[in-house]
């Protein structure tokens, strides 16, 4: 086909309204591509060799209704045919043709148009470094452009005038200027001046001692960049380590959370691009389980997208974040091994999420599981400790399960973890996965097998009166050997009578309706239920009550005993143990009354 070539016409107001509805999120990133242009003009004069003392000035003016901006650089200024091919055509730009292109921060050629989002109107008077001409640029929103000499331009480098458009005269408040400045340019190397009318200051104090922490390590720096947190973010850090990675050349800081945060909260880091903001919420540069830290750093070689709000996920970014992950990581080793309290303080705030993200990452598991802390039936201890007394991991899912075992477990010279907490038990599953341990879930019933058989024909006729005293309370009765040899007695539930226990309590408390409906469910698990009363054979009141002679003594005395292992063992008292207690507590006085007579 043979046909006339056209070119693309450009309609600005189409593309000023896709920057400011669709790329920026806020209007005050105009201040930011000004002094990135200034930062990038300076840069570009050093690069030609010239020495001179870089210098960055912003001046507010008050004319009459309108407020106007006032933005200097003393960096490398533009000739006119500069003007025509970089300043006023859209997507060109002298950065990314330029050898050097990997010290500038800008590259797309569209940065100053964001300029017509707060003003009607961009007026440049600019002096190349390389001599020639000053020049004045004067553009407008439709897209038209002047052009002239000027005498009223820098020595050397540009002057940008804005007049701020009525919607956004709050933007070139003074203060609104120096937060902007000051958060955009806070560790830049070069000095920003803010002025407006008598008032002058210097934005930028240079001190930042978490960039010289990052660079250098050095430890004695700690005390100062965690003072510069407290003072710059409010934030009391628990503690904070320097990060630094040879892939894009990122150096910063890793602030520890004071407070909880969820596992899948998004993260809040705040990251420079050659010393020049970015961003105060970067999300896919730290690796996604860094919830529990905030970063401040400072990205030299990675390449960020159009918006200026995270980075290209290039091959680059890939192994930065590596490199992140297992700095940090060694971070965690480096408290494992040599600062426990710091680790307990971490684990304590940051319980749950660290406990999720064990289960999920196993570079995690392996490094933290040792230290995570669990309630067992010989106190709270970490798991390592744990092994070094406990060769098998038990543990019990139930925490009625847990509170009857716990004393017999003990007995045994076992020790059994309470594994009813969010992640206890896919935590203790996967330790025999990755270090070849064995774990048993066990529970009471399990574990009253165990107990030793006591063989003698004596004992029939007390089990029979015994058996009998408990009869309306659906419970076996057997005599046991156990440790410790206190306990007089152990009542052992199946799971089903537990639960029976729970609708019993719940249908006396409930109206007829309710406790007939519950009724139902009741007999049911009343044909599947197991209770067993474990009587210890070494302990000294139960060999009395064996020898003991008057039945009626017997009969209460299991009773009193049946109901008192109820309590230690935390079941729920119904109400046929609740009249046992009663009845069982006054015979008893009774009877010490009655003894004290006679003994009178
Ligand atoms: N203060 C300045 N001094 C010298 N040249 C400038 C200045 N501001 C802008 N320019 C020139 O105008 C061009 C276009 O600037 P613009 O801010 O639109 O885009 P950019 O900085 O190149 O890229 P980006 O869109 O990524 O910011 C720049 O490439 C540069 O050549």
């Amino acid at each position: 086909m043979q046909g006339m070539v056209h070119s693309f016409k450009i309609d600005l107001k189409g593309i000023i309204d896709l920057l400011s509805n669709h790329l920026y999120s806020d209007p005050s990133v105009f201040v930011r591509e000004l002094l990135q242009n200034a930062v990038d003009a300076i840069t570009a004069r050093k690069n030609n060799g010239e020495r001179f003392e870089p210098n960055i000035r912003v001046e507010v003016v008050q004319d009459g209704e309108t407020r106007r901006l006032i933005f200097e650089d003393n960096g490398i200024g533009l000739t006119e045919n500069e003007i025509h091919e970089f300043l006023a055509t859209i997507g060109r730009s002298s950065k990314r043709i330029s050898e050097a292109r990997e010290s500038y921060l800008g590259q797309f050629g569209i940065g100053l148009l964001s300029c017509f989002m707060v003003s009607s109107e961009i007026r440049v008077y600019t002096q190349s470094s390389k001599g020639g001409p000053a020049a004045c640029w004067i553009a407008q929103p439709d897209g038209t452009y002047e052009i002239a000499t000027t005498t009223e331009a820098p020595e050397v480098g540009t002057r940008v005038i804005l007049e701020a458009r009525e919607d956004f005269d709050y933007l070139f408040e003074f203060e609104n200027l120096q937060e902007d400045l000051f958060g955009y340019g806070e560790i830049l190397p070069y000095p920003i001046q803010l002025s407006s009318g008598e008032e002058q200051i210097q934005v930028n104090s240079g001190n930042i001692p978490w960039t010289i922490y990052a660079e250098t390590g050095d430890p004695a720096l700690k005390e100062q960049v965690l003072a510069y947190a407290r003072e710059r973010l409010n934030l009391d850090a628990l503690d904070c380590f320097p990060l630094k990675t040879s892939a894009g050349g990122v150096s910063g800081v890793a602030f520890v959370l004071p407070y909880s945060t969820q596992a899948n909260s998004r993260q809040w880091h705040r990251v420079y691009l050659k010393n020049m903001l970015l961003g105060s919420q970067i999300e896919n540069l730290l690796p996604e389980w860094a919830f529990f830290v905030r970063c401040f750093l400072n990205v030299q070689g990675l390449h960020p997208t159009a918006s200026r709000e995270s980075f290209y996920e290039d091959e680059l970014l890939t192994e930065a974040r590596a490199e992140l992950n297992s700095q940090m990581q060694a971070w965690l080793r480096h408290l494992t091994q040599h600062d426990h309290e710091g680790l307990r303080k971490l684990l304590q705030l940051h319980y749950l999420p660290m406990r999720a993200l064990s289960v999920d990452n196993d570079e995690f598991y392996k490094l933290l599981v040792h230290s995570f802390s669990f309630e067992t039936s010989t106190g709270r201890m970490t798991l390592a400790e744990y092994l070094q007394h406990n060769p098998v991991i038990r543990y019990v899912t139930n925490l009625d399960q847990f509170r009857q075992i716990a004393q017999v477990a003990s007995a045994y010279g076992h020790s059994v973890i309470n594994a009813v907490y969010t992640y206890d038990v896919p935590i203790l599953r996967k330790y025999t996965a990755m270090f070849d341990v064995a774990t048993e879930e066990i529970d009471a019933t399990t574990y009253a097998h165990t107990l030793e058989e006591v063989q003698s024909e004596g004992l029939q006729n007390f089990l029979l009166l015994a058996q009998d005293a408990l009869k309306d309370l659906e419970c076996q009765i057997t005599v046991k050997k156990f440790i410790p040899d206190s306990l007089p007695a152990l009542f052992i539930v199946s799971e089903v009578h537990q639960e029976l226990g729970d609708v019993e309590q719940a249908q006396e408390v409930s109206d007829d309706l309710w406790s007939d409906v519950l009724e139902d469910y009741a007999s049911e698990l009343r044909s599947q239920r197991v209770a067993h009363l474990h009587l210890n054979f070494n302990n000294a009141l139960v060999q009395s009550m064996l020898h003991a002679e008057n039945p009626k003594v017997v009969r209460r005395l299991v009773q009193m005993l049946y109901v008192q292992a109820h309590l230690l063992g935390h079941h729920p008292l119904r109400q046929e143990e609740l009249t046992l207690l009663t009845e069982g507590l006054q015979e008893m006085m009774f009877w010490g009354l009655r003894a004290d007579r006679m003994l009178n």
